[in-house]
């Protein structure tokens, strides 16, 4: 039985359980539900404070976990980060009150409060910068220069409100880039390796979620196309090997299905309408197998848990009939 972890709280708890959702996992109903087993998947899932899951996983107690890869930075846990997942994206940065016009070199001398903090030690030694103290605090953190207990901070910033609303600006460059991973452990040579039916469950919960991550970014376009610019059009709207084209029973009209990215899909719907296409519509997709080399994820992040023998590939006919358009 796959046992995988997934933030209980948080900002990465919701939109964890929806991605699971929309890879086809049943998730708790109940917030105080701790752990929920989907039997039909085979699947059990532990609800955790994400600060703690890479630990779970490195330990071998569970078998994947989700979290931010700013967590699993801050964890001296050993993982690797198999799947970037495409939500919780933050920043973590420095900030100090915007009347000081600070920069990084300032903060010598300085303390610093936050709850990250050996990635903030590490940071400063990095950048050979000699701070009074590094202080802990599990949240809350921009108020604590107001309450006299540090002159600067180093916190997570996403949209930059809370900096804002407290009179803090981010100071320097990010220390680190964030988003929601899948973690597997990097197996200890004291530690049992993973069974076949392991590997294979795994494989098969990575590629689901993959599915899902890909599918946000693209969206299935779908058009009538007067034939004689079919050419053009399927230069601006390519797929993989070709999208779908199939007769209109209008004489000289064929009809077009394309996925195309998300952040495109206007541009291009405007380049096909200036080229005389009608009936452009497009629809969101909710999962998919379409993965290709170079679309992220498993195959482009380090330690990346092997396929099995028979994984599918994008020379599978089910991809390429999908018409996956390459921009
Ligand atoms: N405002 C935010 N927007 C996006 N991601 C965020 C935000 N705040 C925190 N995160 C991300 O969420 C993860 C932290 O999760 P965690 O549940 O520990 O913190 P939290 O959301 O601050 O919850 P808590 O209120 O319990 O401290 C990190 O990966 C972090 O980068
Ligand atoms: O840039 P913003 O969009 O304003 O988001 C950043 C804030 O969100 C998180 O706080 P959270 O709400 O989790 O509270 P916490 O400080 O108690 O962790 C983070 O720690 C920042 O405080
Ligand atoms: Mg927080």
């Amino acid at each position: 039985m796959l046992r995988v972890a997934v933030p209980n709280k948080g900002s990465l708890a919701e939109e964890a359980s929806r991605m699971l959702r929309d890879a086809g996992y049943r998730q708790r109903s109940d917030s105080r539900d701790l752990s929920l087993h989907d039997r039909n998947n085979g699947v059990q899932f532990f609800y955790l404070r994400p600060k703690d899951i890479a630990t779970y996983v490195s330990e071998g107690q569970l078998h994947l976990g989700i979290t931010g890869h700013d967590l699993t930075e801050e964890s001296s846990a050993s993982v690797n980060e198999v799947l970037k997942l495409g939500f919780g994206n933050s920043a973590f940065r420095y900030a100090a009150p915007i009347a000081k016009g600070w920069t990084v070199q300032d903060l010598a001398g300085k303390r610093i409060a936050t709850s990250f903090p050996r990635l903030v030690r590490a940071n400063l030694a990095q950048q050979r910068i000699s701070a009074k103290d590094v202080i802990r605090l599990d949240g809350a953190v921009e108020v604590s220069i107001e309450l006299e207990v540090a002159d600067a901070i180093a916190d997570v910033v996403s949209t930059g409100r809370t900096l804002a609303q407290h009179g803090l600006e981010p100071i320097g460059d990010p220390i680190l880039e964030s988003e929601a991973v899948i973690v597997d452990r990097n197996a200890k040579f004291d530690q049992q390796p993973d069974s076949v039916d392991i590997t294979k469950a795994k494989y098969r919960f990575i590629e689901r979620l993959r599915g899902v991550v890909f599918a946000r970014q693209y969206v299935m376009l779908d058009y009538d196309c007067p034939q004689v610019v079919q050419d053009e059009a399927v230069q601006i709207t390519p797929g993989v090997q070709s999208p779908t084209v199939a007769p209109l029973s209008l004489d000289g009209w064929v009809a077009v299905r394309s996925m195309v990215r998300r952040s495109r899909v206007n541009d291009v719907m405007d380049e096909l309408a200036d080229l005389g296409c009608t009936g452009i519509v497009t629809s969101s997709l909710q999962s998919c197998r379409a993965v290709l080399p170079g679309h992220g994820g498993v195959s482009s992040m380090p330690g990346a848990t092997p396929p099995p023998a028979e994984s599918p590939s994008s020379s599978d006919p089910a991809v390429a009939r999908m018409g996956v358009a390459g921009r």
